[in-house]
């Protein structure tokens, strides 16, 4: 296997605020593999949109500050990139697209202008030769009529033609990698579906790895190659999307999946609330919404992300020594606990049905 393009390493992201240390993420590892599209789930708050942003540190510093932990891009750490370094690969080797298209054009520029100048700013090309792979981007992005439209200024586009423009800027330097947060969730449903469909048919062409922030575990599903689960600061669960659906490990993914009243149905609150950023919890960050908390669970660090299958890991004591995962997981990790050698039998007490000894 090649090395991932990008490899962040127990990143912690810090804001340094008057009523506090917030700690937006807490120690977050995860990789992308080239070509392939990352989501990242978790509740709002969860620390989703500072883990992207401090990718190439848009967040805002002060009083963000990366306070730990590597940013390898390519091989590259940079969390050690200079601003002018850093100014390079933003749009160039790294594009973002966000929830809101207004933010991204500039009103008082036709958008054929902006492409031009995102494709100037990274290739040595004539304004005829960008203005050219502008109206083939727009064409590409599906603006119908793209030759007569690349003089039109922003507000002349619908929302959704609009996020295709964004998108289409942020194909203009050919990046490895688009970091895309929440980028349809203002757009409407049918829209929606064509941004993706595009993103996807682009990823084909493009050759681009992908990290997509959402909310929508519809949107998951359609299409994440691995899901990266947050909460509080922390990864919870990893690994590949059809495994992380069919076997959710964690008991806060197998909340929010339980959560998943239909397909494309946004996440709903669980019980309670995220924990407090400045103070939260000792342990796990879930125990105290989490049904199967135990003593171990609220004390000490909060736990490493053990091994549950094949590139798949959840951040659950369960899965270490001495507890029976298969309280959390179900039937089908029962099974493999048979088949490692019947222990399903021999399991003495059942503690976890004890519960049933008034009858
Ligand atoms: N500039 C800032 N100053 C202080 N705290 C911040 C700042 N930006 C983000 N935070 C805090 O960092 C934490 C993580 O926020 P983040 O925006 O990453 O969440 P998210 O998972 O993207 O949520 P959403 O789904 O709502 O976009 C939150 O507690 C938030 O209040
Ligand atoms: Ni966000």
């Amino acid at each position: 296997m090649t090395d991932p393009l990008l490899s962040v390493r127990d990143l912690h992201v810090q804001f340094n605020t008057d009523e506090g240390t917030v700690r937006a993420v807490d120690g977050v590892s995860f990789d992308v593999a080239r070509g392939e599209t990352v989501c990242v789930v978790g509740e709002s708050g969860s620390g989703k949109t500072v883990a992207c942003e401090s990718i190439t540190k848009l967040i805002p510093m002060p009083p963000g500050e990366i306070a730990g932990g590597e940013i390898l891009f390519d091989g590259e750490d940079l969390t050690e990139a200079s601003e002018k370094r850093l100014e390079d690969i933003r749009g160039g080797r790294i594009a973002h697209v966000f929830q809101n298209p207004q933010s991204a054009l500039n009103p008082v520029y036709p958008v054929g202008a902006q492409i031009v100048e995102a494709i100037r700013l990274h290739r040595d090309v004539s304004k005829e030769a960008a203005r050219d792979r502008a109206i083939d981007l727009l064409d590409r992005v599906g603006i119908p009529e793209a030759t007569a439209r690349i003089d039109d200024y922003p507000h002349e586009f619908s929302g959704g033609m609009k996020q295709r423009v964004v998108i289409a800027m942020a194909l203009a330097a050919d990046p490895d990698l688009l970091i895309a947060d929440e980028p349809t969730t203002a757009l409407d449903v049918t829209i929606q579906a064509q941004i993706l469909r595009l993103l996807r048919d682009l990823q084909d062409e493009f050759g681009m790895s992908i990290v997509f922030v959402t909310h929508d575990l519809g949107v998951v599903a359609e299409i994440a190659d691995r899901v990266v689960v947050m909460y509080s600061g922390k990864v919870m669960e990893t690994g590949p999307v059809y495994d992380v659906f069919e076997q959710p490990s964690h008991p806060y993914t197998k909340a929010l999946l339980g959560c998943l009243p239909g397909q494309g149905k946004s996440m709903e609150p669980i019980g309670g609330t995220l924990p407090d950023p400045k103070n939260p919890p000792a342990g796990c960050r879930f125990h105290p919404r989490c049904p199967h908390a135990t003593t171990d669970c609220r004390t000490g660090d909060h736990p490493e992300l053990l091994d549950v299958g094949t590139d798949h890991e959840a951040a659950c004591v369960y899965y270490g020594p001495g507890y029976d995962a298969s309280v959390i997981r179900g039937d089908a990790v029962s099974e493999s606990t048979a088949a490692d050698g019947g222990s399903e039998g021999g399991t003495p007490g059942d503690a976890s049905k004890s519960g049933g000894d008034d009858r």
